[in-house]
């Protein structure tokens, strides 16, 4: 559907599409038409000029009516020319998955014969072939179809190369699925959009070789006539009667600029490599529903979020990945949000500054304010502004955010001039004194470091600089030393803890781990299934969970020099945000849980300055014993 939308927005493709459409509806309906036969021939008025009596266009040099010829002929062109481009298509398309899936050998015998064949000049092979089978429509329109399928030989065997190996394809072979299966199940779907683009885009091309073999007398034969032979009847009166040319040159012209420019528009709405590609790229900024109601702003909070509610649509599938959070965090303070993978955390932090990839990201409810402006919502000039400079992420892995090739120093240097120009002295003092704020030993050297040349512990100091760059208000770490061993942790946690304190930032301390929480957090904040369901201070959950959910999860958490004791896993699995069970959605892995937990709505309770969304709480006295 936004593939179609993308199409329709671009106006030269929408074009093409109507004047192609137009083409094709008349070539369908010629034999419907009351138009003259093309074929007979009427001496006695040879080469009338357009708009005479009987004959609109005119009549060729046997007293042809053009008009009909025209129309039969491009009927035939058409017909050639998209048969073509379908035989090239299959036969090239299956030379290239199995080129690509098999590798090897295989692909090297295969694409060596693909690339002897590109080695000919392309009009002189088709020559040849024709040479070869003989003139005739059929034998012009197999040269052209065997020309044209290296082309695709090659453009398929590319993005094959590059599916044969993605973990969707493992999978399928490790299901014990036969290969001919996995090509059909597995890789077809995924290049028939590139098979698409690649004919969209040739079958102009097709039309016009097919022509040019008939206008040398080796494609259509007398007297059926296609656009082509048309053309070549016409050469001998070019300079006395040039509209016996004009006329089937002006339906060559349209009809391979409206294949052209349709075909341009299919690859820029199907193509996911280019900019305008609709299948891959999200949007700037997350999209906002509607319907969302946003809600009122909380007094003294640098950052809060208030009723958060994000969702994925993909298909007719509506995934809740955020339920509803609410939180805040004032300046200088440290607020952990802890819980399983999959309960919402990243997708709650990405909603902050509308990171989440959309389509098929959404936010539907609720709102994010940050010094009392609402950033659901906000303009995306509004959004870049703030991303980085006001409220900057730190991620997991500091590799995925680093570009490989270019120097820290320089991207450094690039963070800071997104948000304010700095020469380039400046710009490299200024990143050397945030890798020294990082404590990144010798900074004024490593700064023209590369990323592979760091360690994890380093790479990572160096994502904290960046998110430093511009003196942000807020810092949301999303997991940041989850790849780090305990020494590197133990010292970026440190360093965050400083930087708190020295800067009065206000951070957002995403985790599993219970320990980094007890580190560094002030408050924090237990999500399962997209939903808060335990908020309060650190010290206070971490002595007396009263959440059975928290309470499980700490219970898997092992102490160091506690002794023997067992470990408690969490029973069954957290619901799936697709399709959650209606009331607590821990209740079916929760043993206090009784009938009225599986009904309705449970409401998050504030008890003094702890939150709890729970019936049938751990009680203190359980809690602490
Ligand atoms: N593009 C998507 N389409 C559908 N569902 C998604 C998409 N991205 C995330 N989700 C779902 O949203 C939910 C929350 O994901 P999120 O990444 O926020 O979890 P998390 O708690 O941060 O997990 P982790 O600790 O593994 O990062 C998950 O159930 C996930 O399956």
């Amino acid at each position: 559907m936004r593939s179609l939308a993308l199409l329709a927005r671009n106006r030269l493709a929408l074009g093409g599409l109507i004047v192609m459409g137009l083409v094709v509806f008349l070539a369908l309906l010629t034999p419907a038409l009351p138009l003259k036969p093309p074929n007979i021939t009427d001496t006695s008025n040879r080469f009338l000029p357009p708009f005479s009596q009987g004959a609109i266009l005119g009549t060729d040099h046997l007293g042809r009516d053009l008009l009909s010829r025209l129309m039969w002929g491009t009927r035939l062109s058409l017909a050639v020319g998209f048969a073509a481009a379908l035989i090239a298509a299959t036969i090239g398309a299956a030379i290239g998955i199995v080129a690509g899936y098999y590798g090897g050998r295989t692909d090297n015998v295969i694409m060596r014969g693909v690339d002897m064949l590109m080695a000919f000049p392309y009009i002189l092979l088709a020559l040849a072939i024709v040479a070869a089978l003989g003139p005739g429509l059929i034998n012009a329109l197999v040269a052209v179809a065997a020309v044209n399928i290296p082309f695709f030989a090659r453009n398929i065997r590319g993005i094959t190369v590059g599916i044969a190996h993605k973990e969707f394809v493992d999978a399928a072979r490790l299901s014990g699925m036969s290969d001919a299966r996995i090509i059909l199940t597995e890789i077809l779907p995924n290049v028939i959009p590139v098979i698409v683009i690649a004919m969209s885009t040739t079958v102009g091309w097709m039309i016009l070789e097919t022509a040019g073999l008939s206008f040398l007398g080796l494609g259509s034969q007398p007297p059926v006539a296609d656009l082509g032979s048309m053309l070549g009847e016409a050469r001998a009166a070019l300079i006395t009667n040039p509209h016996t040319s004009i006329v089937p040159g002006l339906m060559i012209l349209v009809i391979v600029m409206a294949i052209n420019l349709l075909g341009d528009g299919i690859r820029d709405a199907l193509d996911p490599r280019l900019k305008s590609g609709a299948l891959n790229r999200p949007l700037p900024a997350t999209l906002v529903a509607p319907s969302r109601q946003p809600a009122a702003q909380h007094a003294d909070a640098i950052l809060t979020l208030d009723n958060l509610q994000t969702q994925f649509h993909v298909k007719d599938r509506v995934y809740r990945a955020v339920g509803g959070v609410s939180l805040s965090v004032k300046p200088g303070e440290c607020l952990g949000i802890i819980g399983e993978s999959g309960s919402g955390k990243s997708v709650t932090a990405l909603s902050v500054m509308g990171l989440v990839a959309s389509p098929p990201g959404i936010i539907t409810g609720g709102s994010v304010h940050y010094q009392g402006e609402d950033l659901v919502g906000a303009p995306y000039r509004r959004l870049r502004t703030l991303r980085g400079r006001e409220v900057a992420y730190i991620f997991q892995d500091p590799q995925a955010t680093l570009h490989p090739l270019y120097r820290v120093g320089d991207q450094l240097i690039e963070a800071i001039t997104a948000h304010r120009p700095l020469s380039r002295d400046e710009g490299r003092r200024k990143a050397i004194d945030l890798l020294d704020a990082v404590r990144i030993p010798n900074a004024s050297a490593r700064v023209n470091d590369y990323p592979h040349e760091m360690s994890g512990g380093m790479r990572q100091r160096v994502g904290i600089a960046m998110a430093l760059a511009n003196d942000p208000e807020v810092i949301i770490a999303d997991e940041p030393t989850t790849a780090l061993d305990v020494t590197v942790q133990a010292q970026i946690l440190s360093l965050l803890d400083d930087l708190r304190r020295e800067r009065g930032l206000a951070i957002v301390f995403i985790t599993h781990d219970f320990g980094v929480v007890g580190q560094l957090c002030d408050r924090v904040a237990v999500m399962y299934a997209g939903r808060i369901v335990e908020q309060g201070p650190t010290r206070a959950i971490l002595d007396a969970p009263r959440h059975p959910y928290t309470a499980r999860l700490m219970a898997c958490v092992p102490e160091l020099g506690g002794g023997k004791r067992r470990l408690d896993a969490i029973p069954g699995l957290p619901p799936a945000v697709d399709d959650l069970p209606p009331g607590c959605a821990f209740a079916p892995r929760c043993d206090r849980a009784t009938e009225t937990c599986r009904t309705g709505e449970i409401p998050l309770d504030k008890v003094g300055d702890r939150a709890l969304r729970c019936l049938h709480p751990v009680t203190m006295t359980e809690a602490v014993s």
